[in-house]
């Protein structure tokens, strides 16, 4: 070995030392905080109140988010924030295993959603539907549920904001992620493949693509990606339009990556429970309304919102079954419903609503 080879092992086994080191004072550390996890346990577990919360979103958004300030580099802060994300899971894990209802089978997206949300060591339990979802968290048999809201290419999930209409589910949370699609398969080319499975949504925010490179291959809508994954996986002449968890879990290749049109794709999941979430000082309110059918009714409806400077960050008007051409509209602004400001806005705005349902006020997302 030259003289410059052996001085640069040296170097590196000195710094692989260090890291040793460091990686035993980590251990130590996250034990010694994993053992005060089980002491906050221990005091919930004694209080006088009668539905002990272990999860708690708003204590993990500040966690979350005062690391990402303090954060002195060179990790980029939403890494540092994954890993105290992670942390804080198995932390909850050991204090009372969490168990999330999500869209399955596995492999999905929304499941994707549910782990970025709580962590891997929420346990994640795949329903056929999303009426599943709600019916699995209202009947208590999953503490949470992972439903898809709305997508940045091809607009709300309908079916997800009807099912509020009608639940007294709660949100409790959000998650956005970066959604990209892969075209997976075991046909060994393009010109072998006669059939494109997939979710209607997916299918959609690939229209152009699956126009311009499979223009002949039918396209089937089922359930969820995942779900397309599975079907293909047993057919040589199809493909599937999903993530590459699919495409590990079923065994396919993938043939073209990245096929959405649209490169910032991104879908938003909420998170319901049987409550909503204490303030966390940057948080949003979701709600349900409906005026009279008359004109300049959502006008003065809304009007209380900009009487007490709340941001509304979106709506979406849903017919509301109760006869044609009336509508119920959901609504998102920025605070929570116990600040002084939302309370005072929503005061005003439920004497004038025909209906009005407060769904949940939850942190903004840290990751
Ligand atoms: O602070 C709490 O209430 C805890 O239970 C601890 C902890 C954590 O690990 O920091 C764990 C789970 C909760 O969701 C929030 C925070």
């Amino acid at each position: 070995m030259s003289e410059s080879a052996n001085q640069e092992q040296q170097a590196l086994a000195a710094v692989r030392d260090r890291i040793d080191a460091i990686d035993l004072e980590i251990l130590q550390l996250i034990s010694e905080r994993a053992r005060c996890a089980q002491q906050v346990a221990h005091i919930k577990t004694g209080s006088q109140s009668e539905s002990v919360q272990f999860y708690r979103p708003e204590r993990e958004v500040a966690v979350l988010r005062r690391i990402k300030d303090a954060n002195p580099g060179p990790l980029d802060g939403e890494e540092v924030a994954r890993l105290f994300r992670e942390i804080m899971s198995a932390c909850l894990a050991l204090e009372r295993p969490l168990n999330a209802a999500f869209l399955g089978p596995e492999g999905t997206f929304t499941q994707a959603a549910a782990i970025k949300h709580f962590g891997h060591s929420v346990v994640t339990q795949a329903m056929p539907t999303i009426d599943e979802i709600f019916r699995e968290v209202e009947s208590g048999a999953c503490d949470f549920g992972v439903v898809p809201v709305e997508n940045s290419t091809e607009g709300v999930v309908s079916h997800t904001l009807d099912l509020f209409m009608t639940s007294p589910l709660m949100i409790t949370g959000e998650v956005s992620l970066r959604v990209h699609q892969h075209l997976l398969t075991k046909a060994a080319d393009l010109a072998s493949i006669r059939r494109v499975y997939s979710h209607q949504q997916s299918l959609a925010q690939c229209r152009e693509w699956l126009d311009r490179h499979l223009p002949t291959a039918e396209r089937l809508p089922v359930g969820s990606n995942a779900e397309a994954a599975r079907l293909v996986a047993s057919d040589p002449e199809a493909a599937a339009v999903a993530g590459l968890q699919a495409a590990e879990i079923y065994g396919l290749s993938v043939l073209a990556e990245r096929i959405e049109d649209e490169p910032s794709n991104t879908t938003r999941f909420l998170v319901i429970g049987k409550q909503d979430s204490p303030p966390s000082g940057q948080d949003k309110t979701s709600l349900l309304l409906s005026c009279k059918n008359q004109s300049g009714g959502l006008h003065s409806l809304l009007a209380p919102l900009a009487v007490h400077g709340i941001s509304m960050t979106r709506i979406e008007s849903r017919p509301s079954r109760r006869g044609i051409w009336d509508y119920v509209f959901f609504v998102d602004i920025l605070g929570h419903r116990q600040d002084p400001k939302v309370a005072y806005a929503l005061q005003n705005l439920e004497q004038d609503a025909l209906l009005f349902k407060v769904l949940g006020s939850y942190p903004v997302a840290v990751l």
